[in-house]
């Protein structure tokens, strides 16, 4: 990475070389704005001293800066452990704030290794074999789909059980698209407490209700030309189903409180768990949304219908979690673990597949990763009603009241997860077939 010190003082871009952890990386050194204007090389990061801070220049200063590369950050160094200052020179555009005191060096650490951070996301390849990995057929059919959707404007609605990917599927589908340089904005609904979430979406005017203190932005502003993911969609109420079913038709949305008309140019792309259709059955979500939103329809295979991923995808969490440990050299799959792992069924999916992975390479103590470094909870559960012989409709019982235990006799939530009625779930527990309730 290009560092670039721009100080009066040479001895500002000695200390930034000294305490720098990185030797792949070049520091180039400017005594003024004009010097750095002049010069060709254009650096990643820079550093301002703050000598050269003129608050009747430093904004027109930084426009030019961020005109020569729009991916420059810009970190102001300086004596002042004065908080107004600070948040003035945030305001002028700088993404970074050093205070030059006795913990300087840490700080320089920690803002050398975000600026990388955000150098290295920016940087971050747009192949979706880079953004999702796997290479089994059922993966390969999911890259064709997102082929299909990245080339055209089309809605596209992600099916898929809990951790499967649906969100990095729908972040490989807008950096695969024409709208890369336009903001992802990713909305988890059934994360949004319900009463905040027409605000959350089409945003809200200061005074709308007790409250709106500010006037705020909804995320159909904030993913303008870009790509909108609305995650579990299957959880928004009905009123606003039909909100949401407006703003579609129109290409419009109004904040909450205001007469304003916005126009809106985003990818939708939606994601759920539950099966829409049962639920526009069962009146919970409106027809016509449901084929608004529908466009190109994606599902992502559960991990255990796609074993052939598993082991890449083991041994790819492996290497990151052993690079982000500092553990060296990056530990192996013993066969045990393998077997261990191409035979669980995995309800949790890839995410659960990186926990395990993330903890067994802390706790292993060799170089090698054991199957019994592999902490699978419920394991038992499984295997003894495997091993068992029953009929589908013991198993059926024993699946039901083994969620039933899992979610506190929580029949709603049993419901959901296995996509069965309520009604059928009291019947067995009416006829007394659930033993344990
Ligand atoms: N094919 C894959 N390659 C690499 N990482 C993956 C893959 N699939 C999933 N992951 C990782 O698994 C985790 C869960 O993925 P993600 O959040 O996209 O799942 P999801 O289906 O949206 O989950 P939920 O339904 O709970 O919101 C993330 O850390 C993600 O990076």
């Amino acid at each position: 990475m290009q560092l670039g010190v721009l100080s009066r003082t040479y001895h500002l871009s000695q200390i930034i070389l000294e305490n720098n952890n990185s030797e792949e990386d070049v520091i180039k050194y400017y005594s003024s704005f004009k010097d750095f204007f002049s010069s060709e090389v254009i650096p990643n990061v820079l550093f301002i001293d703050d000598t050269l801070i003129n608050f009747d220049s430093i904004k027109k200063e930084i426009r030019q800066v961020k005109k020569k590369s729009s991916e420059v950050q810009l970190v102001a160094i300086s004596n002042a452990n004065d908080i107004d200052y600070a948040d003035a020179l945030i305001d002028c555009g700088f993404d970074f704030y050093l205070l030059n005191n006795d913990f300087f060096f840490k700080r320089l650490q920690k803002c050398l290794n975000s600026v990388r951070h955000n150098f290295f996301q920016l940087h971050a390849s747009t192949e979706i074999s880079d953004i999702i990995k796997g290479d089994s057929e059922e993966i390969k059919k999911v890259f064709e789909v997102i082929k299909k959707a990245s080339t055209t404007k089309i809605n596209v609605n992600i099916t898929g059980e809990t951790g499967t990917g649906k969100e990095l599927v729908a972040q490989a589908i807008h950096k695969q698209s024409t709208r890369n340089q336009n903001p992802f904005i990713a909305v988890n609904i059934a994360a949004i407490p319900k009463d905040l979430i027409e605000s959350e979406l089409f945003g809200h005017e200061e005074g709308a209700f007790t409250g709106a203190t500010k006037r705020r932005l909804g995320k159909f502003e904030e993913a303008k030309n870009g790509t909108l993911f609305l995650d579990e969609i299957g959880e928004l109420s009905l009123d606003l189903q039909t909100k949401l079913l407006r703003v579609l038709q129109e290409n419009e949305v109004t904040r909450i409180g205001s007469n304003e008309v916005i126009k809106t140019d985003i990818r939708l792309v939606t994601a759920t768990h539950k099966n829409l259709r049962n639920e526009v059955f069962e009146n919970k979500f409106r027809e016509d949304l449901y084929y608004r939103l529908l466009g190109l329809p994606l599902n992502i295979p559960p991990l255990r219908e796609r074993k052939g991923d598993i082991l890449n995808l083991a041994e790819l969490f492996i290497e990151e979690a052993c690079i982000y440990n500092k553990i060296t050299p990056i530990k192996k799959l013993h066969a045990d673990a393998q077997r261990k792992l191409v035979t669980y069924h995995f309800p949790g999916n890839v995410r659960q597949l990186k926990s395990l992975i993330e903890l067994s390479v802390i706790i292993s103590d060799f170089k090698t990763i054991r199957a019994s470094d592999l902490l699978i909870e419920n394991e038992e559960i499984e295997d003894i009603s495997l091993k068992k012989e029953r009929t589908l409709e013991e198993y059926n019982i024993e699946i039901i009241e083994y969620f039933l235990k899992k979610y506190k006799g929580k029949v709603n939530f049993v419901s959901d997860k296995l996509e069965m009625s309520k009604s059928k779930i009291y019947k067995l527990i009416q006829e007394k077939k659930l033993s344990k309730y």
